[in-house]
């Protein structure tokens, strides 16, 4: 979306819900979500990526709707997720440079080999719309009857405020903002909190001093929450490293120039595609000695705690276009990695023989980029750890 009137309104409707003094309304519900997530591990540890996706679709349809989905099976969830199938692994750089530098390509029939995406578009749009209408009716039926915090709750209730009636493009704005919503939070925790669990795996030393300083600090009688997050400082490291190692959107977001313009000697025509590559600056060796390795150690000082954060760009991007969502994610998946970690052990997965195999980190391909399938076990770490036993711990836990 182009700088204008319009990204100013829907980058409005983000900063009410998700700027920095209004995403911690949300961490109740993170909380309990994150909770509910731990009961999925120990039931069905295997599934653990329907069970991340069913963490993050429903924070986000929370924040957004104030949306509870009962499970991974409820229909909006599955309306977005088959969306997402679609959209996601189209949304390629090297795709775009071919339309963009021969645009006659998109007047191909979509039966012409390699225009397959225009048919596989067009189920998007219908699932995008689905979404879209029935997402929103539901959030403007919650937000009048009731105070619950959303996108749609707050955008509404500042227009009350303000004695003003919302004319229709201001509610297409809001529509539209709240389906973004989905698509922008969705993929890239999801996809941060599968890197976290493939680099637990791989990284068994970096989990067992995380572990430590969550029996240090915590103890075995509840669960870590974000009041814990000062005096766990290896987890932030955990995370840092997570994100550094491999960013969500490697080359950001592609940004168009609006005027041709003159940087460092070279000219930047109006209009030309600039892509900002994250991944480059979080592999350089410089500020990152041995960048290919996992080692959360690099952002702590020597007494253990955590240095300046130099690597929120990394992940979420900077200037007027940064993440405004940041802080909501960095709250959720902060939430998932502590309480992980402080109740299950997550391994390697065994051969016919009972042996630890080693997992390869692969990874897909495109501007949203998250590891490919692998397999791990995802153990409790106490003996007889069952559902009553968790539910005894998380009635100790405090948000
Ligand atoms: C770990 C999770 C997330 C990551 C890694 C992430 C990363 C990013 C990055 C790199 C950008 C591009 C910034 C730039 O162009 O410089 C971006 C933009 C954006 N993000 Fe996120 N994001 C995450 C979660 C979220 C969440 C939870 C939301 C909403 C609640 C969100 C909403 C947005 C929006 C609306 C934009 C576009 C901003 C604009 O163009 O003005 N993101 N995100």
């Amino acid at each position: 979306m182009s700088y204008g009137d319009r990204w100013r309104l829907h980058r409005r409707f983000f900063h009410q819900t998700f700027g920095p003094e209004a995403a911690p309304r949300f961490l109740p519900y993170q909380h309990r979500r994150a909770c509910h997530l731990l009961h999925r591990l120990l039931e069905t540890p295997d599934k653990f990526n329907d069970h991340i996706f069913e963490f993050t679709a429903s924070v986000i349809l929370n924040s957004t709707y104030d949306y509870d989905p009962a499970s991974r099976e409820d229909d909006l969830v599955d309306i977005v997720a088959n969306l997402l199938t679609i959209v996601v692994p189209a949304m390629r750089p090297d795709i775009a440079v071919i339309l963009g530098a021969f645009p006659c390509l998109l007047y191909l029939p979509s039966w012409f080999p390699g225009m397959s995406f225009k048919r596989e578009m067009a189920v998007a749009r219908a699932y995008s719309k689905q979404y879209l209408e029935r997402a929103f009716e539901y959030g403007l039926q919650k937000a009048n009857n009731s105070v619950a915090p959303s996108m749609i709750h707050d955008a509404l209730q500042r227009m009350e405020e303000n004695k003003v009636s919302p004319s229709d493009s201001w509610m297409q704005g809001l529509k539209g903002a709240a389906g973004t919503a989905f698509l922008a939070a969705s993929e890239t925790s999801n996809s941060s909190l599968l890197t976290f669990i493939l680099m637990m795996v791989m990284n068994p030393a970096a989990q067992g001093k995380a572990q430590a300083q969550i029996d240090a600090v915590v103890g075995r009688d509840r669960l870590p929450g974000i009041e814990d997050r000062p005096l766990l400082p290896f987890i932030d490291a955990i995370f840092r490293e997570t994100i550094r190692f491999s960013p969500v959107l490697p080359l950001s977001i592609p940004y168009a120039a609006v005027d041709d313009d003159m940087y460092h000697g070279y000219h930047i025509p109006k209009g030309a595609i600039l892509l900002a590559n994250l991944w480059s600056m979080a592999h350089d060796e410089s500020r990152y000695p041995n960048p290919h390795a996992f080692i959360p150690e690099r952002f702590l000082n020597d007494d253990g705690s955590l240095k300046p954060n130099d690597t929120q760009h990394l992940a979420f991007g900077f200037g007027r276009r940064t993440c405004v969502g940041r802080h909501f994610a960095d709250a959720s998946v902060w939430t998932v990695m502590a309480k992980v970690l402080a109740i299950f052990n997550i391994l390697g997965p065994l051969d016919e023989n009972g042996v630890e195999m080693p997992v390869e980190p692969r990874f897909s391909t495109g501007i949203a980029i998250h590891p490919l399938p692998f397999r791990c076990r995802i153990v409790p770490r106490c003996e007889g750890m069952d559902a009553e036993r968790l539910e005894r711990l998380i009635a100790a836990s405090v948000v």
